[in-house]
C-alpha cells in the first residue's frame, strides 16, 4: 500500500513489534545510537526504564537487528478550560543511521497513530528533536518556551507589595520532593499544555547526575513560605566563574513554581540577588511569565522563543469537544488530514466558555485548514488569524475567521514545563 502523505511503500525496511520488557536494554541502546551514541548516566537510564510503557512502545526490526524505536506515554494534558484530556506522549523516537530515510519512522508513526486511535485518546503530543520532522504527520507547534539570559548586574526587579512577607529557606531537593510535587499539581489545571504527572515523573525534576553538571553546582532548592505554609519552590544551579575583574558567576534556573504573585516575585528576587553571580539563565519558561513585567530593562534580558509541545488531533471531534472556547463559536471547519483520513471532512463546532460540541456536517464550510493547523491552534497559543495571514487557514465565510480566532484564543499562554 502507498500512503497519500508520503508516497512511500507502507512496508519499509523493518517489521514493527510491540516492545517486550526483556528487550528494553537493547531497545534503549538503539535509541541512544540513533541520537549519536553518547552514553547516559545510570541514574537517568533507570528513570526512563521505570517510566517506559512497554505495551505502548514499538521496536522496528530488520531481521534480528533492532533499528528503530518509538514509545508513547499515557499522559493527561490540560486544555483550555482546564479539562485533563488523555494524550499519547510520543517519545524515544529513533532510527539508526544505517536505516535512515527508508520509511521506518513513517511506518512507526502510521502504526502509532492507529494505536492511539484504538486506545481512544483524542490527542497525541510530542517535543521534537528537530522542528522539521513531524508536520508531515499532522503535528503542529502549539506551545512555545521563553529563553532568557538576564544581566542581573544591571537589571533590577520591582516586586509587588507583600513580597517581604515571604520567607525563603534552603531545602534538600530530594527530601521535599512530595511537597514540591503537590504545589506543581495545583498549577496543572490552570495552564493549558501542562501534564498531570503520574508517580515517578517527579523524579525528573531532581535528576542530578554528577557527570553532567559541567562545572555547575549540584541542584539546589529553595522553598518559599508564608504564614507557616509552603507557597513556592525554585530549583537551580550556580556556575561559578572568576575572571581578572572579579566574579562573573551564572545562576541557571531549572524549575520555579509559586502559588501567587508575591511568592513568585520573592523567588525571582532571590535568583536575581545571589552574590558572586552576574547573570541568570532561564530556558523554556512560559511566554507570559510575570518576571518580565517586573524588570527594569527587558532589553538586557536577551529574550528568545523556541517551539515546545507539538499537538496532533487524533480524533478531531472528541478533541475539539474536550476544550472550551473563550468567546462563542459556531463554525463549520473543512479539515484536511492526509495521514489520518478518518478526520477529513466537515465538522460543525459550536462552543463557548462552558463547553462545546463538534459533529460531522454536510453544511457549507466556513474555514478550511489542515489538521496540523488545528493542532497548532488547539491550546490557544497560536491564533487562527495568524495562520490565515500565512495562508495556512482559508476563510470561506466572512467573519468566521475573527469569530473562531477569538474563541480558540487563551488569556494564559499555554506552556509545557518539561520535556519527555
Ligand atoms: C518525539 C521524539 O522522540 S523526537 C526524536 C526524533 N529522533 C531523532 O532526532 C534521532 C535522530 N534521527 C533519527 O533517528 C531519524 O533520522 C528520524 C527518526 C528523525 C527519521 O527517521 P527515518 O526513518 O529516516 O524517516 P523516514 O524515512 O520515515 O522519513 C519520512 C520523511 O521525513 C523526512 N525526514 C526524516 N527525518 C527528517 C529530519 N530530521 N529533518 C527533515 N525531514 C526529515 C524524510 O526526508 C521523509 O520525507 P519524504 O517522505 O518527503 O521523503
Amino acid at each position: 500500500m502507498t500512503t497519500e502523505a508520503t508516497g512511500r511503500e507502507d512496508s519499509p525496511a523493518a517489521d514493527l513489534r510491540v516492545l517486550r520488557p526483556e528487550d528494553w536494554d537493547q531497545w534503549y541502546d538503539t535509541l541512544l545510537r540513533a541520537f549519536g551514541g553518547a552514553g547516559e548516566s545510570e541514574e537517568e537510564r533507570a528513570l526512563w526504564r521505570g517510566l517506559t510503557l512497554c505495551e505502548r512502545s514499538l521496536g522496528a526490526w530488520d531481521g534480528g537487528e533492532l533499528v528503530g524505536t518509538a514509545g508513547a506515554f499515557d499522559f493527561r494534558l490540560t486544555v483550555p478550560g482546564g479539562a485533563s484530556v488523555p494524550a499519547a506522549g510520543v517519545t524515544m523516537v529513533g532510527v539508526v543511521a544505517t536505516h535512515r530515510r527508508r520509511g521506518v519512522l513513517t511506518s512507526m508513526m502510521r502504526r502509532q497513530l492507529d494505536d492511539v486511535r484504538d486506545w481512544g485518546e483524542p490527542l497525541a503530543v510530542l517535543t521534537a528533536s528537530e522542528a522539521a520532522i513531524y508536520g508531515r504527520f499532522g503535528y503542529g507547534a502549539a506551545t512555545f518556551g521563553l529563553t532568557a539570559e538576564i544581566d542581573t548586574s544591571r537589571v533590577r526587579l520591582s516586586v509587588p507589595a507583600g513580597t517581604d512577607d515571604v520567607r525563603l529557606r534552603y531545602a534538600s531537593p530530594v527530601d521535599l520532593l512530595d511537597l514540591c510535587e503537590g504545589l506543581y499539581a495545583r498549577k496543572v489545571p490552570l495552564r493549558a499544555g501542562m501534564l498531570a504527572r503520574r508517580p515517578g515523573w517527579e523524579q525528573l525534576g531532581v535528576l542530578d547526575p554528577e557527570g553532567e553538571r559541567g562545572g555547575a553546582s549540584p541542584l539546589q532548592c529553595v522553598i518559599a513560605e508564608r504564614g507557616g505554609e509552603v507557597v513556592g519552590y525554585v530549583r537551580f544551579r550556580v556556575r561559578p566563574e572568576w575572571t581578572d575583574t572579579g566574579h562573573n558567576g551564572q545562576v541557571e534556573l531549572q524549575d520555579l513554581v509559586a502559588v501567587d504573585a508575591v511568592s513568585e516575585a520573592a523567588l525571582w528576587r532571590f535568583l536575581f540577588g545571589i552574590d558572586l553571580t552576574t547573570s541568570l539563565k532561564v530556558r523554556g519558561r512560559p511566554l507570559d511569565e510575570a518576571w518580565q513585567y517586573l524588570v527594569s530593562d527587558i532589553r538586557r534580558c536577551l529574550l528568545r522563543v523556541r517551539d515546545g509541545l507539538y499537538v496532533r488531533l487524533v480524533d478531531v471531534g472528541a478533541a475539539l469537544e474536550a476544550r472550551t472556547y473563550q468567546a462563542p463559536v459556531d463554525v463549520v471547519l473543512e479539515v484536511e488530514d492526509a495521514f489520518c483520513p478518518w478526520n477529513s471532512g466537515r465538522w460543525r463546532l459550536t462552543g463557548d466558555a462552558k463547553g462545546a460540541s463538534c459533529v460531522r456536517t454536510e453544511d457549507a464550510a466556513d474555514l478550511a485548514l489542515s489538521v496540523r493547523e488545528l493542532g497548532a491552534a488547539y491550546l490557544g497559543g497560536v491564533s487562527l488569524a495568524s495562520l490565515a495571514a500565512a495562508g495556512r487557514v482559508r476563510e470561506l465565510r466572512q467573519g468566521a475567521l475573527g469569530e473562531a480566532s477569538m474563541g480558540f484564543g487563551s488569556a494564559v499562554a499555554p506552556w509545557l514545563p518539561h520535556g519527555f
